[in-house]
Parts: structure tokens; C-alpha cells; sequence
């Protein structure tokens, strides 16, 4: 830490500063049990008295203004015991969770009460923290606010009643002009756990009025002020200790074109919209234009924990984006752009650009200026909307908005919202949590930062050809050297989440143990880069020359900035080791605390009998002396602290002055960790190297299922592998089979190859060569929706028009068991009618199962597995049972050309323990119905013949 020459001294300054400032103060009231940070507090507190100014506040409750500092101290010592019945300023509030001891109240006389009572009645009008309280809730009236007093934050009036009821600690009263008021709080070491159960798990607002010093040069001199320093939302979260790491904790704003502020967006589905997010803990901050059709896909995909509409939303309940956010079940706020003045938009220069997500192929990042592309207005307007509710909540720890990183559609692959659900890329069907999804099993990634990229990755692909083949390219060079990978991976384990501590300092909230990160990851960084160049080196001695296979290595390594001089002017600082020490900005009151810290319990106590011993009491002359040397340390101390904090503060800016180059490292360094977790998983799970094209080709051969492959080896079974070729004249597949042979598995494997492949990662599968997929749609399983009036049927009709309105030719569709949710009849036409249009219309690469297997004759089934004439673009395969003769039987899994007429659905019954008399009955009718088909001869030609009719003529 800052070694100031008298730093040293500290702790024995402020055990005298203590003893002789507090012996005194507290009338010789025991410290005994007093936390360090609690003693160290009263220490700040009770310097503070000895020179006490003015305008220090007055107190509010207690009668006596000379007891006031001493009713602090007492009743912070009483924290440890017992609850007062008459809180006072500065007083222990009645936060008492139910696992402490049940405090004892102390009833005090009637008459003493009443007197109490009228001397409030005439203070209320001088009483600064009641105003303070009164104008902040006025101020932040969709606030639960929390008023730092002391080691408490504390809430007053009606709010006190909800705040504990939520928190479960306990309602208290306290005589306020003459009313009893309502108060609750707790120690202010519990405001994470508290702000976990307010803003995360009730999604209530939370206003925190800190304690600051009045004057930072006079140090706690100079008194202490109150002010509301930021409001934390779900979406506004900085460096909460219970945010998730490995997540982004993403803010987004949708706003319309309008340049007017509080213009409302018509609701057309082809309305364009503005999408601006950003996760304000890691400063990542992106914009994309939309369209009302595709903005839940896009809220889906960004998986935002707060949304931000402009004000002239909030009454009209049934407006489409709207509707979007409540179907999503998303956590809404309002804000008028109007209302906050000097909304400046981020700059659009490219030097203050963020890195792009892509580093890799586009190493000289931030951005060339050609690359930047102006904000649409729509995304210009997110951008404002994000800003004021930004400013109006983060208030003094607003970090300065860099420019955003551009999405445009064209650049990703779009996976739409059913999608993303349906093939458990992030989270799981079942439970909601991560086991079993994509994002579990190819998860290698050492860093939380890398983790987070890796997630955008997965949900967001590329479709740039030279992107993919530079990211592939990098995980066939790690696949290729085991050793330099080994040694990689133990270097990122030291590597810290550098985007979330420089945002920690651009938030104004860095501390010491911050710059040590900072430090020590720039430490890192260059033993990294120097690893890779003794691999070069080695290798060029080897080889004499080096191979190509280092290009996109060298292209990502280019985009690193030399930042030892950064990490040199925070060492030569700096003392490792006593990081405890922390300073802050604004210094709220804990700043002075934390430089006493170093007062010991055992220390006080002992200095503290020392002092009672009648034995060595000093005389009262002599404690006049040592009381004035206490005051003069205390000036020492406080020189020392301002000089320290200076110290600290040019180091900071520092640190933020070179935010965007320990930011672009960074992003490099996760870019590093991404790759080489994909060499790690190709290599584990043998996977392959897939070829991208830009066509509509995709030819995977012995194709598996990442996951289902893993849950089936910890079972001790093999997976099957299946290939699947579509081609521009075959896109379209009709898969038939059994009950649980495998159809939805091979549908979905189909379309996480081709994800997997456009992250940039290998695939499960021996060989591998997909045309670039535009768009991902799917159409598996579906729960009713009752909530909102909406049959399974529904759904099921819902998800598909949604994807035959949007597939295009280079999309990738996958649908299983279309009209399973009505009679065979309605059902069977519906899927027929989807078949055809997906073929003539959508004209995308599609598989579709199906139990209809009359579907096939409705195509014109012939005797190459095609369709006839019309569907000659349709291949028909199919899943099986193998019988035995002994009457078992078993899933073969294994895909051939042909159709399944049989979906042994009588099998699945009997293997889920159905009652023998009805599989009985089932069979008996089984047969019955088999005979009357049938009977009816020329049922199949007729269906061909009624296929081909409707495919040839108009349909409007
Ligand atoms: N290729 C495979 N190799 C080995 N086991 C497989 C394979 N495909 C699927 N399975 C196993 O069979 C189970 C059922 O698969 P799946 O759900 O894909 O069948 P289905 O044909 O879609 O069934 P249904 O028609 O009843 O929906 C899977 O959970 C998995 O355990």
C-alpha cells in the first residue's frame, strides 16, 4: 500500500486518539467486543467531535446536544446486545434477523418519555436528518431509500414497515416532532445481503444515502454530509458482490426512430426499433436496429435484467413491445428523456471505441473509422433512453459511455427466441439452470470474462466465413501444441476480470485491491505473450522457419498494448500485502476507518484497562497532555491520509486513462481463453474441424449430439452417429420413425453442428461442411401457454407461421411433429401445407419429423425415398426398432433412407409401465384398425394423386 513514512504509526495513533478522545466522550463506557470496524469508526467520529465545527448536524432525538456523539457510541456498543425502544441519530437501528437472541426492551419511565416527546416537538423543525430523509423519499419517490447513520443503514417512516418485512428484521418506533415514526435498519455490513433480497430477488429500487466527509482536505475533521450518491437497480449493478461473474448483467433500452423524445412506437410488426444494451459492471454496451417482428428474439438473446422504455409507454398496458416484455416475464423501467438534461450520446470516435467482439479477424481494433457506421436513429434514441436512466440512477458512479459495439443482423447468425430455448443453449427446458445445455458441456474457459464471451458467442455466431476460418484456425494451432496449451490455461487461472475492476474505477469505485489486480493481470498478460514467443522462437529453431499456422496467432497478439509502465507506477505505489487498505473518491466515512483498521480488539482492551488501573492512573494534568498530543496525532494522521488519498487518486486516473487499452487486452486475453478451450474440447471429445462455405451446403458426416453423447457415456452407452447432406436441389428432409428412436435428437444435433461450427469451434462429428446458416429456427416440443390464453395447439401454430414468415433461403429449419395437437386429419394437413411451403416458398434447408407417415404419399413417396414431381426436392429417411424373435426389441438409432410406417408407440407404453389390461386392449384395438385401413383399398394412390393436385395449382 502507500507507504507514507508515518503510515507505520497509524495504529498506535489512533489507539491513543481512541483511548484518551472516547474514554472521555464515553463517560468510560467499555469497548469491549467492539468489531475493528466498528471501534474504528467511533475512532473517525470521535476525532471528528474533538474539533467539532458548527455545522456539524444537530441530533434529533436526544435531549442533551452534548451526549450526542456519546449516544452513538452507546448505542453502537448496545448493537452487540440489546435494541433500544427510542432510537436516536446515529443510533442502533432494530435490524435483528431471527437468528440473533431476541434483544430486551427497556421501557423508560412515562414522564421521561413525554418529555422526550415535547423536546422532539421543538427540534423538528432544526433536525437535519429528518429533513435529509423527508427530501430524499420525495426525491426518489419509487425509492426504498436507506439512510447511512453510523454503522447503519436505516430506513423511516411507512417504508421502515415494507423494508423489514422484506428483509425479515424487526419494526421499530422512535419519537420524531412528537409522532412516533416507523424505523428499521441493519449494520451496514450487511447491505449486499440485503441489496440481494431488495433489487435482486424483489426487484425493488434501492436510493443509498452515504455518508461523505464535508471537506476531504480537513479529513473527518470537517464533519460528515448525506447525500443519495446512487440508486441500484437489477440492471445498474456494478461490483455487488452477488453478481453472477460468469453473466453478463445486461441494461436494455428499446426505443423508436422518433427523434422526438416520447414519441411512441407505432405498433406495426415491420416498425423499426432501437436497441441499445449494456452491462454496466464490465462496461461491455452494444446497439442494434430491429423490428417490433424480431424484438423478442433479440431481448432472448440479450437475456437483459432490466428493460428501459421511454415514459409514454408505461399506460398503454396492451402496446406491442409491451406485450413482448410481460410475455418474456422481463423486469420493466420508464424514463423521460426530456426530464435529464446534457444527455451525451458516446462519441464516435474510434480511438474511444470499445474492442469489437471479434478481435481475431479484426486485430487492429478499436475499429477502423471505415468500419464505424453511424448509429441508426432508432439506435440513437436507445442510446439517449439508456443514458438518462444511466445518469438519473447511477448518479455520482456513472462510468463515461464509450462508444457501443454495432451489431448488424447480417454479420450474426440469428437464433430466434423458441431456439435458443429449444436447443438448451444457455439454460435448460427443464430446470432453468445450465446442466445439460450446450454452454455446459463445451464450457472450458478459465477466466469469468472469457466465460461471458464465450456464452455471447454461442447465442450469437458469426456468418462471416473469414471470422469463423481465423477463430478455427486458432484452435487447430492449440490443438496441434498440447504443451504451450497446458501452459496457457494454468496462466489465464492468474488472470483477474480486468473489464469489470477498470469499470469498478470509470464508476468511480476502484479501490486499492483493484490497482493490485490491475497490477498483477499486466503481470500476467506479459509472461502470456512471452510463453508464445519462446513457442516461436523454439519452433524456428526447429524448422527454421515458421509455420503459417501461427497467422491468426500473431494477428491477435498485434492487437495487445504494452502496459508494464501502468503496472510499474502502481508497484512502485503499492506494497503488496496490505491491500485491506482501500480509499475512495468521495471518501463516504468508511475511508478514515479503513486507515485505522489496524487497531486490534485486544489492543483497546488492554490499553484500555491500562488506563482504569487505579494503579497507573495517570493524573488529570497528565491526561490534559495526553489529550492534546491525542489531537495533534490526529492532525499527523489526518496529513497523512489526505496525502495518501492524493496518491491514490493520481494512480486512479492512471488506471482510467488507460481504460480502453487494459480493456482491448483484455477482450484479447478472453478471445485466447475462448480458443483454447475450444482446442481443449476438440481434443477431448474428438471433435472435427468443419469447412464453411457461402452456400446453402450442409454435408456432416457420423454427426452426434454434444449432449446427449455425454449423458449417454457417463450411462456407459454409445451414441450413434447419423450423417445428414442437404444439397440446393435436396434441401428438405421428412424424417418418420418410432417412438424415442432418435428423431428430435438428430434434428437438434443438425442444428448445434451448425452453430458450434459458425462460433468457431469444431464439431461433434467425423467430417464436416456446412454452408453459412443466416438464421437457426425450430420448432420442437411445446408447452401450453394457459397464462395466456394460448392452447398447446396454439403454441404449436404460433412458433410455426413465425418461422415460415421469416426463413430464408440460407436458414436452417427444424421442425418436429408439426399438428400433433389436433385430429390426425387437421393435423396431417397442416403439416403438408408447411412442408410445401418451406420447399416452394421458404426454399430453406429444413428437417421435419413426423409420426404422419402419410405425409410421404401426400409427397409423392417413390421408390428412391424421393418426393415426385412438385417435391422432388424432399428426402425421406427414417429411425427403427430392431425385433427379436424371443419378443424384446431395441432402438436402432441409426438413420436410412425410407419411411417408417410403424411408430411402435405400443412399445414406449409397455417400457413406461403401463397396466398389462390396457397394453392388451391397445393391442387388440391396434389390430383392429390396421385391418379396416386396410380394407381400403387406394387410399395411398389417392393421396398421391391429391398431393400433387394442390401443389400444382394457385394458392393465393
Ligand atoms: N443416435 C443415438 N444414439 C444413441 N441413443 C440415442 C440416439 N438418439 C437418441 N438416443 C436416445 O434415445 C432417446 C430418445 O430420443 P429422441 O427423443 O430423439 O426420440 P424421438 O424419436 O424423437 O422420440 P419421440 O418420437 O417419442 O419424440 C434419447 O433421450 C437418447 O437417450
Amino acid at each position: 500500500m502507500f507507504r507514507h513514512p508515518l503510515r507505520s504509526f497509524l495504529p498506535a495513533i489512533a489507539i491513543v486518539v481512541s483511548i484518551f478522545s472516547f474514554a472521555q466522550l464515553l463517560g468510560g463506557t467499555r469497548l469491549r467486543g467492539l468489531s475493528n470496524e466498528v471501534a474504528a469508526d467511533l475512532a473517525a467520529r470521535a476525532a471528528a467531535a474533538v474539533v467539532e465545527e458548527p455545522e456539524v448536524p444537530e441530533p434529533i432525538v436526544k435531549p442533551k446536544r452534548t451526549r450526542t456523539r456519546k449516544t452513538t457510541t452507546e448505542t453502537a456498543t448496545a448493537a452487540q446486545d440489546t435494541s433500544p425502544t427510542i432510537p436516536a441519530e446515529g443510533s442502533v437501528p432494530a435490524e435483528e434477523t431471527s437468528t440473533k437472541p431476541k434483544a430486551k426492551r427497556t421501557r423508560k419511565p412515562k414522564a421521561v418519555k413525554k418529555e422526550e416527546d415535547e423536546i422532539d416537538a421543538s427540534q423538528q423543525s432544526r433536525s437535519p436528518l429528518a429533513a435529509e430523509i423527508l427530501g430524499n423519499l420525495a426525491r426518489f419517490p419509487h425509492c426504498i431509500l436507506l439512510t447511512r447513520v453510523g454503522q447503519f443503514y436505516e430506513s423511516y417512516f411507512d417504508q421502515a414497515a415494507e423494508v423489514a418485512k422484506l428483509l425479515n428484521i424487526k419494526l421499530a418506533s422512535k419519537s420524531w416532532g412528537g409522532k412516533r415514526v416507523l424505523m428499521c435498519g441493519f449494520p451496514i455490513m450487511h447491505l449486499n445481503k440485503y441489496l440481494d433480497i431488495l433489487v435482486k430477488q424483489n426487484k425493488r429500487f434501492v436510493a443509498i444515502c452515504d455518508e461523505f466527509m464535508r471537506n476531504p482536505t480537513l479529513g473527518p475533521k470537517g464533519g460528515f454530509d448525506r447525500r443519495v450518491s446512487r440508486v441500484v437497480t437489477p440492471g445498474t449493478l456494478i461490483d455487488e458482490p452477488f453478481l453472477n461473474a460468469y453473466e453478463n448483467n445486461y441494461l436494455v433500452a428499446v426505443a423508436s426512430p422518433k427523434d422526438e423524445p416520447g414519441s411512441i412506437p407505432d405498433g406495426e410488426p415491420s416498425s423499426k426499433l432501437g436497441l441499445a444494451w449494456i452491462d454496466v459492471s464490465t462496461g461491455d454496451f452494444f446497439t442494434k436496429g430491429t423490428t417490433l417482428d424480431e424484438l423478442r428474439d433479440e431481448l432472448v438473446r440479450i437475456g437483459p435484467k432490466e428493460v428501459v422504455l421511454d415514459r409514454s409507454l408505461q399506460p398503454l398496458e396492451q402496446h406491442p413491445i409491451r406485450q413482448v416484455i410481460s410475455d418474456e416475464s422481463l423486469f420493466v423501467s420508464y424514463i423521460e428523456i426530456a426530464d435529464t438534461v446534457d444527455i451525451e450520446p458516446p462519441s464516435q470516435d474510434p480511438s474511444t471505441q470499445q474492442p469489437s467482439d471479434d478481435l481475431i479477424s479484426k486485430p487492429e481494433s478499436p475499429r477502423p473509422e471505415s468500419l464505424v457506421q453511424p448509429l441508426e436513429a432508432s439506435e440513437f434514441s436507445a442510446v439517449q433512453l439508456l443514458a438518462a436512466f444511466m445518469h438519473a440512477h447511477l448518479l455520482e458512479h456513472m462510468p463515461t459511455l464509450i462508444s457501443p459495439n454495432r451489431e448488424v443482423d447480417s454479420g450474426r447468425m440469428q437464433i430466434d427466441a423458441h431456439t435458443l430455448r429449444a436447443l438448451e443453449i444457455r439454460e435448460s427446458m427443464r430446470e432453468g439452470g445450465t446442466a445439460g445445455t450446450l454452454l455446459s458441456v463445451v464450457k472450458r474457459t478459465i477466466t469469468t470474462s472469457g466465460t461471458r464471451l464465450l456464452t455471447r458467442w454461442l447465442c450469437s455466431p458469426s456468418t462471416s466465413v473469414n471470422e469463423i476460418n481465423t477463430r478455427q484456425s486458432l484452435v487447430a494451432f492449440f490443438k496441434q501444441r498440447s504443451h504451450l496449451r497446458a501452459d496457457l490455461v494454468q496462466q489465464l487461472g492468474n488472470v483477474e476480470d480486468t473489464t469489470r475492476i477498470i469499470q469498478k474505477f470509470l464508476s468511480g469505485r476502484g479501490d486499492a485491491s483493484d490497482l493490485l489486480a490491475v497490477c498483477s493481470t499486466i503481470g500476467v498478460w506479459a509472461s502470456i505473450t512471452s510463453r508464445i514467443q519462446i513457442e516461436k522462437e523454439a519452433e524456428i529453431q526447429r524448422r527454421e522457419v515458421l509455420g503459417d499456422d501461427w497467422t491468426s496467432l500473431n494477428m491477435l497478439l498485434t492487437g495487445m498494448c504494452d502496459l508494464r509502465s501502468l503496472a510499474d507506477s502502481i508497484n512502485r505505489a503499492l506494497v503488496q500485502g496490505d491491500a485491506a487498505y482501500a480509499s475512495t473518491a468521495d471518501v463516504p466515512s468508511s475511508g478514515i476507518r479503513e486507515g485505522t483498521t489496524d487497531i486490534s480488539d485486544s489492543d483497546m482492551d488492554t490499553l484500555l484497562s491500562s488506563s482504569q488501573n487505579p494503579a497507573r492512573h495517570v493524573a488529570s494534568s497528565t491526561r490534559q497532555e495526553w489529550s492534546q498530543l491525542g489531537t495533534r496525532i490526529l492532525d499527523v494522521t489526518t496529513a497523512i491520509y489526505i496525502e495518501e488519498r492524493e496518491a491514490f487518486e493520481a494512480l486512479r486516473n492512471q488506471v482510467k486513462s488507460q481504460a480502453n487499452d487494459l480493456r482491448k487486452n483484455a477482450r484479447i486475453l478472453d478471445e485466447l481463453d475462448v480458443t483454447l478451450a475450444f482446442a481443449n474440447l476438440a481434443e477431448e471429445l474428438n471433435f472435427c474441424r468443419p469447412v464453411l462455405r457461402e452456400d446453402t451446403s450442409y454435408a456432416v458426416v457420423d454427426g452426434r449430439h454434444p449432449t446427449v453423447e455425454l449423458g449417454l457415456l457417463t450411462a456407459g452407452r454409445t451414441f450413434i452417429p447419423n450423417s445428414i447432406t442437404f444439397t440446393q436441389n435436396e434441401p428438405l428432409h421428412i424424417i418418420t420413425g418410432p417412438n424415442m428412436a432418435g428423431k428430435s435428437t438428430l434434428l437438434r444435433q443438425t442444428a448445434l453442428i451448425s452453430i458450434l461450427a459458425q462460433t468457431g469451434s469444431f464439431v461433434p462429428a467425423d467430417s464436416a461442411e456446412i454452408g453459412i446458416v443466416d438464421r437457426v429456427f425450430s420448432r420442437i416440443g411445446a408447452k401450453d401457454d394457459l397464462f395466456r390464453d394460448r392452447s398447446t395447439f396454439m403454441v404449436e401454430m404460433l412458433e410455426t407461421a413465425e418461422i415460415l414468415r421469416r426463413a430464408t433461403p440460407k436458414s436452417l429449419v427444424i421442425m418436429d411433429e408439426v399438428g400433433r395437437g389436433t385430429t390426425v386429419d387437421d393435423g396431417l394437413a397442416i403439416a403438408f401445407a408447411t412442408v410445401h411451403h418451406l420447399l416452394s416458398v421458404n426454399k430453406c434447408r429444413a428437417l421435419f419429423a413426423t409420426h404422419f407417415h402419410e405425409i410421404a404419399d401426400l409427397l409423392g413417396y417413390t421408390d428412391d425415398h424421393k418426393g415426385r414431381g412438385e417435391f422432388s426436392g424432399i428426402s425421406f429417411f427414417c429411425t427403427s426398432v430392431d425385433e427379436m424373435e424371443d419378443g424384446y426389441f431395441s432402438y436402432s438409432h441409426r438413420l436410412t433412407p425410407g419411411i417408417n410406417r410403424d411408430s411402435h408407440g405400443l412399445k414406449v407404453a409397455q417400457l413406461a409401465g403401463m397396466p398389462t389390461p390396457v397394453l392388451s386392449i391397445a393391442t387388440a384395438a391396434m389390430s383392429h384398425l390396421k385391418a379396416m385401413k386396410n380394407g381400403e383399398r387406394g387410399e395411398r394412390q389417392n393421396l398421391q394423386a391429391i398431393g400433387q393436385m394442390l401443389a400444382s395449382q394457385q394458392h393465393p
